[in-house]
């Protein structure tokens, strides 16, 4: 049997002999000799050996936070875990709504980027942690390598790592828990945002919707080209239309289909010019900022009142004289200092931010304020149309067709109604599952509606005959 010392003394002599051959090669052999030496047994060595290897530790260093690459790989790998991996594990991370799926320990899983294959394994180091804790215990580090081939070195260090840490956080904001924030004494309070619209649900002519889903799906890709163009990576959308048309049920869609926050903006409890830039610049990026009622919430009819006695125009005074009656008290923020924010701030501080302003009252804005480019796309919200009903009538009753439906359509082309009237006409009617009741019910409505309409026109009519 070898005992220890003598088990030591040999491992002394072999690491000896080798000193003296290191040091033979390096006083005997000329120096060109043994650096072409060394370079041939490097490329022996890639060539036995040609795979490297990237390390990406948990927690870095002595860091207590885990690190961002790290989260972003996981997140990257968690779809291809999910399918290659025999062994995963589950856990929710802070602020996310679903479990996030990764390989356990000691697994592997096949990645391809640009018809490059990589290999990626899991690990974990395990080191006790300092004996004089009260409570010594095994301290466990987690790990991901990548392994691949060492002629991929540039496009795997390069375009791959990018593309895997931009796509797991991507991932990340995706599955967020978004936050609806509101504002209040100057300062920005949160609750979840938990509103299911989308755009499905949205009862509207189906091509302008399309439309406006493919404005904001081009512009969260846009980065790169407001980049180049030098512009502020923002985009302004005016909705407008009667109460109850879909205004706020599309802002909703909207935050749902981007993934972003929404801040609701309440202009009448912002003190003053100063307030708003600090509430503006603490919002951050990738979210909507949601100005309600704007003709209400700014101090349109001091605006106004100047042209008024600029032109003097009759019209123009009984809507200051309407604005005057209104409930609410218009802001101190002034219509210049919201658009030098719109306008200015943004450019410097970069970030992907969409601003939503609704109105009920198109015609009351001044044109400053929504001209193009500080409010890129105006989109009126209307009356229901019969496509719109039919939107409704899949979301509420789960019909496509009905005997009723033509009816419906020849009344809903004389008659204007909103779709939270129709919506209201559709709602499941008490001790009863079928279509029919809500639909002749919308109809009956309808044709009230219809009977008030005819009855106003014969009595403008009869005024007219009089004078
Ligand atoms: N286009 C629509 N598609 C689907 N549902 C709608 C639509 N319009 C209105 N509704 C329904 O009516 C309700 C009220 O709509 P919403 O609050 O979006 O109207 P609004 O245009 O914002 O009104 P206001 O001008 O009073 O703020 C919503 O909760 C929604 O259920
Ligand atoms: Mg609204």
């Amino acid at each position: 049997m070898v005992t220890r010392n003598k088990y030591l003394a040999h491992v002394g002599s072999k690491i000896t002999t080798m000193l003296f051959v290191w040091a033979l090669f390096n006083q005997y052999i000329p120096h060109q000799l043994r650096v072409n030496i060394r370079r041939y047994f490097q490329g022996l060595l890639n060539w036995i050996h040609p795979l490297i290897q990237i390390k990406f530790n948990e927690f870095p260093g002595e860091r207590l936070s885990r690190n961002e690459a790290y989260l972003a790989i996981t997140r990257y790998l968690s779809s291809s875990s999910s399918k290659q991996a025999k062994r995963l594990k589950g856990e929710i991370i802070r602020n996310s709504k679903t479990v996030l799926l990764s390989m356990d320990d000691r697994e592997e899983v096949v990645d391809e980027f640009e018809g490059v294959k990589v290999w990626w394994s899991s690990g974990k180091t395990s080191s006790r942690t300092h004996p004089f804790n009260p409570s010594p215990s095994i301290e466990e580090r987690r790990f991901f390598n990548l392994t691949f081939h060492r002629r991929h070195r540039d496009l795997i260090t390069g375009r791959y790592l990018n593309h895997v840490i931009q796509q797991g956080k991507a991932m990340k904001s995706k599955n967020r828990q978004r936050k609806l924030y509101t504002n209040n004494g100057g300062m920005w309070n949160h609750v979840v945002f938990g509103h299911t619209a989308s755009f499905q649900t949205l009862a509207m002519d189906p091509e302008k919707k399309k439309e406006i889903m493919d404005d904001l799906i081009a512009f969260s890709k846009a980065e790169e080209f407001y980049t180049r163009i030098g512009r502020a990576w923002k985009r302004g959308y005016l909705l407008y239309g009667p109460p109850g048309t879909g205004k706020s049920t599309m802002i909703s869609a909207m935050a749902n289909l981007l993934a972003y926050d929404v801040y609701d903006l309440e202009l009448t409890s912002v003190k003053d010019n100063t307030e708003l830039r600090r509430l503006l610049i603490e919002i951050s990026s990738r979210s909507i900022i949601v100005i309600e009622d704007i003709d209400c919430s700014l101090d349109v009819a001091a605006q106004r009142k100047k042209t008024m006695e600029n032109d003097g125009e009759e019209e123009e005074k009984a809507r200051v004289q309407e604005h005057a009656k209104e409930e609410r008290k218009p802001s101190n923020v002034t219509l210049s200092g919201l658009l030098n924010f719109i306008d200015g701030l943004w450019s410097t501080c970069g970030g992907e931010r969409v601003i939503v302003f609704t109105t009920n009252h198109v015609e009351k804005l001044d044109p400053a304020l929504i001209r193009k480019g500080r409010m890129d796309k105006h989109i009126e919200l209307s009356y229901c149309t019969y496509e719109a009903f039919k939107v409704l009538a899949l979301n509420y009753l789960k019909l496509e067709s009905h005997p009723l439906f033509a009816t419906i359509d020849e009344l809903l082309g004389e008659i204007n109604m909103t779709p939270a009237d129709v919506a209201e006409h559709l709602m499941p009617k008490t001790n009863s599952t079928e279509a029919e009741p809500s639909l002749e019910s919308l109809i009956r409505a309808l044709e009230a509606a219809k009977g008030v309409a005819s009855l106003k026109a014969k009595e403008e009519a009869s005024v007219v005959d009089d004078n």
